[in-house]
């Protein structure tokens, strides 16, 4: 389907957002009448550089309290729709949207309203402009897109219908179904916002907390499958007042906008579908880069890694554990910031296939260095510009192996010395802190890109205020990225990312590492005595659980039991046991460890 915006959604001056739409693919714009006002552009002038770049102007809005008002006041209301018909005109817009008044002169009187809005499409008519009616959720009297459509059939004007908005019916709970009993030519408008679910004023909600579809907690997917059925054939329109996207880069949030409906309209099965998802079936390797490789390679070694290889042509190792892989890179990297984690490796059955699909989102391919033997490696940049890179580590027919770039080094032992393996077997989880407005964009980003599933979203108490913190995974939980972000000030540079190793037997692998001098984060005696309290676990359990400052949860499908190393540069450890099909992520231990973290950080915030 066609797809538009929303002024209002984007940040800068009215030709600032029309580039950046038009940058992103959209079709065409709802043009909102504060950022005509104000714009130095001449009705005329934005309607040439929409032309020019390839925008329609689907929609001016917003027309406010015009309906059912005494005579002498709907008179002064036809007089102002007279001139916003002619800036219409001069603006090439065809479709106003007037939404239902909140004005204390509005009457509590359906049939009223339906004279005046009769009146006002006659008019409107005369210009060729459509009116489309949307009931507001704090309308006075109308907040209901059920009884804007009941006004709107009383009126019956051909020049009048209604405009459904998703964020106005779903934050008042109305039932989307009945759309379905709408004539579709009667919708002359559909404008789609998400919004997570908040128990707030409906008014603030809406302008402050709108968001794409597929950020939030509203069925808008559901909503769209029941207009499109109803026969609506316009637009999907993204209308989003959000404080974020105001303030945000306009181009950047475009591709997020355009993101979020390809994302749609393929859930609901309409448009022409994109290429199918690929979704990666674990990590092929996590790579860390530090222009000083000292510390990683120590903990690395003390965690039971053993160097395999070393790329034939960049300063880049292989460490290895069961199927976990770590790259080590010292090419590039900060020294200030001291490690870094930089990209993942994505299992991925049809490399291909996965890049186009990434390409089909939007998502930015990463310029690729590739020298002659090299094995064909794509990748694309996340929002918080970790790179993904969609390889096999497995011969199959037609796939290369990425590994086969990772000669082994002869003759040198020296980082097979670490002490053996500390039965580690694969790459549970990483976790990725993200700049704070980006944090919708980014899980939005994971779900259209790569198909993972987002859970729901945590607040998380640490020491230095809340953490929010969201994951996305495969349904079978083979690939889990944790998104997190610290409200407020603090640049992502300034807050730990993790790798989260699997094992079978923590226990085992936390007194090697102690062992072998590789500290584990201390974690309080309180924690235990809480622990007592909140599970019957036997005691001798608790005391060797607090021995090695092992956490533990526990949910309806198994138990989880997790440890952590020190920070080294922006990156730190953790070992992790599931049993029984556990879910988490150990959320309700994280307070626990960040303020263990701050601690053993000297008093320095760890986020
Ligand atoms: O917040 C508002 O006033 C407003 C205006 C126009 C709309 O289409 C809308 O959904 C909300
Ligand atoms: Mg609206």
């Amino acid at each position: 389907m066609r797809k538009s915006i929303a002024t209002v959604s984007l940040s800068g001056s009215l030709s600032e957002k029309l580039t950046a739409a038009a940058a992103a693919g959209f079709d065409g714009v709802e043009i909102f009448e504060n950022d005509l006002i104000a714009s130095a552009l001449s009705p005329e002038e934005v309607r040439t550089r929409a032309a020019d770049l390839g925008l329609a102007i689907d929609l001016y809005q917003p027309f406010r309290d015009a309906e059912a008002v005494p005579e002498a006041v709907l008179v002064r209301n036809l007089r102002r729709a007279e001139r916003k018909f002619a800036v219409m005109e001069r603006l090439g817009a065809d479709t106003l949207l007037v939404c239902s008044s909140v004005s204390p002169d509005a009457l509590d009187d359906d049939a009223l309203a339906a004279e005046s809005l009769h009146r006002l499409a006659a008019r409107a008519a005369e210009h060729g402009v459509r009116l489309a009616y949307e009931a507001l959720a704090w309308g006075r009297h109308v907040r209901t897109y059920d009884h804007a459509w009941r006004i709107v059939e009383a009126a019956d004007h051909p020049a009048l219908g209604v405009c459904l908005d998703s964020f106005h019916i779903l934050s008042r709970g109305s039932d989307p179904r009945g759309i379905e009993d709408i004539p579709g030519e009667k919708i002359f408008f559909l404008q789609l916002a998400d919004a997570p679910r908040i128990a707030m004023d409906v008014l603030q909600w809406s302008r402050h907390y709108r968001c794409f579809p597929g950020q939030g907690d509203f069925d808008v997917t559901g909503l769209v499958a029941h207009t499109v059925r109803a026969g609506y054939a316009g637009p999907l329109s993204l209308e989003v007042f959000n404080d974020v996207f105001r303030q945000g880069d306009a181009a950047r949030t475009a591709v997020d906008a355009m993101r979020s409906l390809l994302t749609l309209e393929e859930a609901a099965g309409i448009g022409t579908p994109p290429v199918p998802v690929v979704p990666p079936t674990g990590f092929a390797f996590a790579e860390l880069v530090t222009a000083d490789t000292e510390q990683p390679r120590a903990l690395l070694r003390a965690l039971g890694f053993t160097r395999t290889g070393r790329h034939a042509t960049k300063p880049v190792d292989l460490w290895q554990q069961g199927a976990a892989r770590v790259l080590l890179s010292s090419a590039g990297g900060d020294r200030r910031d001291g490690a870094t984690l930089a990209a993942l490796g994505l299992e991925t059955p049809d490399q291909s296939a996965a890049v186009r699909r990434a390409e089909a989102l939007l998502a930015p391919v990463v310029p690729r260095r590739r020298a002659a033997g090299d094995a064909p490696l794509d990748a694309v940049a996340a929002p918080d510009g970790t790179e993904l890179f969609f390889c096999r580590t497995d011969a199959a027919p037609g796939a290369v192996d990425w590994t086969h770039d990772f000669p082994a080094v002869p003759g040198n032992t020296e980082d097979g010395e670490g002490g053996g393996a500390a039965g580690i077997t694969r790459i549970d989880h990483v976790a990725l802190p993200q700049p704070w407005h980006q944090f919708d964009e980014a899980s939005l980003f994971y779900r259209g890109v790569l198909g993972l599933v987002p859970d729901e979203s945590l607040d998380l108490a640490d020491p230095f205020g809340l953490l929010r913190s969201r994951a996305v995974s495969t349904a079978d939980g083979s690939l889990r990225i944790a998104l997190n972000v610290a409200p407020g000030p603090g640049e992502r540079e300034a807050r730990p990312q993790h790798i989260a190793f699997a094992t079978d037997d923590i226990v085992a692998a936390a007194r090697l590492l102690h062992g072998r001098g590789a500290g584990l984060l201390a974690i309080p005696g309180n924690y235990y005595d809480d622990l007592a309290a909140r599970y019957e676990l036997p005691p001798e359990r608790l005391a060797e659980l607090a021995a090695w400052g092992i956490l533990y949860d526990r949910d309806a499908y198994g138990e989880f039991h997790h440890c952590y190393t020190a920070t080294v540069g922006r990156v730190f450890f953790e070992i992790v046991q599931r049993t029984g099909g556990y879910r988490g992520y150990g959320a309700q231990n994280a307070a626990v460890r960040l303020a263990a973290q701050h601690a053993a950080d000297g008093g320095r915030p760890v986020r």
